[in-house]
């Protein structure tokens, strides 16, 4: 059995690393850990890297008939027994450099853009839509990679295309859309409102479009409960609001104007956190974590 160790780490992100395995494999290693206000938070939730690897792994089995993606493995000797269960063997693509965004409804960055400019990624929009509106219809609203602690730059279709050529950024806008499209309608049936996700797309050898990172999670998604949306203001998120009501609340201590690190989360935010993403993945797959490897 191969040890982490064996692997060099070639990327890492807040709460993910990549590593090579062999020329045509990598591994793609979930943690852990938690953002929350920009910052990596001291105290881990335990299984949130199994839940969020296992929902790509839901994902891209509903999506196959869409499009191919790089998914080769989930459990396989290549994979370390420590990190078994958050750690997918994906095949090695040559990565489009776009961050490809679709968006349900207004909100983040999103709704800062239309407030100021009424477009999004020049994309126009209706006049007067509130905080949280429904879309019309979904949107590609792509975005460029930041470094680690930026936020990623808002571009237009235009730039992408200019980026990487027309039919390759037309084949990502389609391929975005109809992903969303398919989540967002799956999680409906159960509850969840899919208000916008974030995709990255590679190339394989053959040049075929093939779908990337991670798919449909809590972290590169903003998944709202649909029993409690109400346009108009900011909605709670499904997976993070207990960490986000105790950090902004007196007992924390913690001041979120302060910029500094925010404090250890309490046992029960942790567990009540822990919960909510088993019940993300339970309530969309259909499925137990408990038969997921761990
Ligand atoms: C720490 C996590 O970083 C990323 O996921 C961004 N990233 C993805 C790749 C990548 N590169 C080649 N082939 C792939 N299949 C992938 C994927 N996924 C590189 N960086």
């Amino acid at each position: 059995m191969s040890t982490l160790a064996d692997y060099p780490k070639i990327a890492a992100g807040k709460v993910r690393e990549l590593y090579a395995v062999d020329d045509d494999h990598l591994l793609l290693v979930a943690s852990d850990r938690i953002s929350a206000y920009d910052f990596i938070l001291d105290t881990p939730i335990p299984d949130k890297g199994r839940v969020l690897t296992a929902m790509s792994v839901f994902w891209f089995e509903q999506l196959a008939d869409l499009l191919p993606n790089h998914l080769v493995a989930y459990d396989d000797p290549r994979i370390p027994a420590e990190v078994r269960g958050r750690a997918l063997i994906v095949r090695r693509l040559t990565m489009e450099p776009v961050e490809a965004v679709a968006r349900g409804y207004l909100t983040g960055s999103g709704f800062a853009d239309y407030q100021r400019t009424g477009a999004v990624c020049g994309v126009l929009l209706p006049e007067g839509l509130p905080e949280s509106a429904k879309l019309p219809t979904p949107i590609f609203t792509p975005a460029t990679k930041a470094e680690i602690g930026a936020h990623d730059e808002n571009v237009t279709f235009d730039d992408v295309a200019a980026q990487i050529g027309l039919k390759q950024a037309e084949e990502i806008r389609e391929a975005t859309l109809a992903i969303y499209e398919r989540g967002a309608q799956l999680a409906a049936e159960r509850g969840i409102l899919l208000a916008d996700t974030k995709f990255e797309f590679g190339r394989d050898a053959t040049g075929a479009l093939v779908l990337g990172d991670e798919v449909l999670t809590p972290d590169s998604s903003r998944y709202w409960p649909a029993d409690s949306y109400e346009p108009g203001r900011s909605q709670p998120s499904f997976d993070k609001q207990y960490v986000r009501d105790w950090l902004t609340s007196p007992e924390s201590g913690w001041d979120r104007k302060s910029n500094t690190q925010p404090p250890p989360l309490p046992a029960e935010v942790v567990a009540a956190t822990r919960a909510r993403y088993v019940e993300a993945y339970e309530r969309i797959s259909g499925r137990s974590l408990a038969d997921w490897p761990a």
